[in-house]
């Protein structure tokens, strides 16, 4: 577990980061997210020591970071950036095995966790791992980049706009493995972002910053549905809240038995895919399936009873 506690930054009487706390349990991701100059980069690099802080601590797994050598520190710590800063002159392997190199590990093994990462990551050893980053496109070499911060089995991987300078398209199919890759490893994640959609996606939780302060940590159900302030609301976007919160709930809670016509969903699918399969195809209902096999249905019905009800959160006053 990583806990944040009071953690501040003051840079010429301004604070950057103001007495910020909350933990991130291990395993899972944690999205800050907030405009420009909230204080979102500085919060992560001062968990690194990139940046030191001013006032207060941070724990690793219950060891405060201030009494371990910064250079050690950032071993137990992956960093991934925009941008990636992958070395031009060393292949893909040798990025990737960077820091197990430092650490010392055999060089068999390095190779092992190379090409796994790599499998991991959808790339073909084989055909990857001798290649220089010139010979990648942005995608391959982001996830070259993410797996390099992985490679170590870090305690904490920290990602500051890791998508930033991917086009829309692959930037979600990115988002995607991030998430399964994550699941898979186990591994804990502090990941900053400017784009709310992308933190509500890939977080286990959501914290929200403004001004260098902490204005909301919560699950992503809970800072759509009930936003802290005028200004969270503002960045989750007031209009398209229904929608948002129909694309968090899975298929599974409003399943029925019965049948429907047409092509399947699968159940891990959530009620803003089955709105969508409804309307654009006339449908009052979507069948559903589990492993290929049809386990019942979700009506258009139960859906809009479903928006209805979230809805009715949409109706009370927002706090100023
Ligand atoms: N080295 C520094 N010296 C002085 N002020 C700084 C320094 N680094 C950051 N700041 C200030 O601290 C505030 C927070 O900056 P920070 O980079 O953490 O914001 P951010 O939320 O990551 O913004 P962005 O999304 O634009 O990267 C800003 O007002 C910035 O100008």
């Amino acid at each position: 577990m990583i806990e944040i506690d009071e953690i501040t930054k003051i840079y010429q009487g301004q604070r950057a980061v103001d007495a910020v706390s909350t933990t991130i349990e291990t395993g899972t991701i944690a999205c800050i997210v907030g405009t420009s100059g909230s204080g979102k980069t500085t919060l992560l690099r001062m968990i690194n020591r990139l940046v030191e802080p001013t006032s207060g601590e941070v724990r690793l797994n219950g060891e405060a970071t201030s009494a371990m050598p910064p250079h050690l520190l950032r071993r137990r710590i992956g960093y991934a950036i925009q941008g990636h800063g992958l070395f031009p002159h060393h292949t893909v392997a040798r990025n990737i095995g960077a820091v197990p190199r430092l650490l010392g590990w055999p060089k068999a093994k390095i190779a092992e966790r190379v090409d796994e990462l790599l499998d991991l990551f959808g790339m073909e050893p084989s055909q990857f791992r001798a290649r220089y980053p010139a010979a990648l496109s942005g995608g391959q070499q982001q996830r070259v980049g993410v797996a390099r911060a992985l490679a170590s089995r870090p305690d904490l991987l920290l990602m500051d706009e890791p998508f930033g300078a991917l086009d829309p398209i692959i930037r979600a199919r990115a988002q995607e493995d991030l998430r399964r890759i994550q699941r898979q490893l186990g591994s804990t994640i502090l990941l900053v972002t400017h784009d709310m959609e992308e933190a509500i996606r890939l977080g286990d939780k959501v914290c929200v910053m403004d001004g260098g302060k902490l204005v909301q940590d919560a699950a992503p159900t809970r800072i759509v549905a009930d936003p802290a302030s005028r200004f969270v609301a503002e960045m989750v976007g007031d209009a398209e809240r229904p929608l948002r919160l129909l694309s968090l709930i899975p298929l599974s809670d409003l399943l029925e038995p019965g049948e429907a016509p047409g092509d399947p969903l699968d159940e891990g699918a959530n009620l803003r895919d089955a709105l969508s399969a409804c309307l654009w195809t006339g449908r009052e209902a979507v069948p559903v399936s589990r492993d290929g096999a049809p386990v019942g249905r979700v009506t258009l019905e139960a859906i809009r009873a479903a928006a209805l009800r979230h809805g009715a959160t949409d109706d009370a006053p927002v706090p100023a």
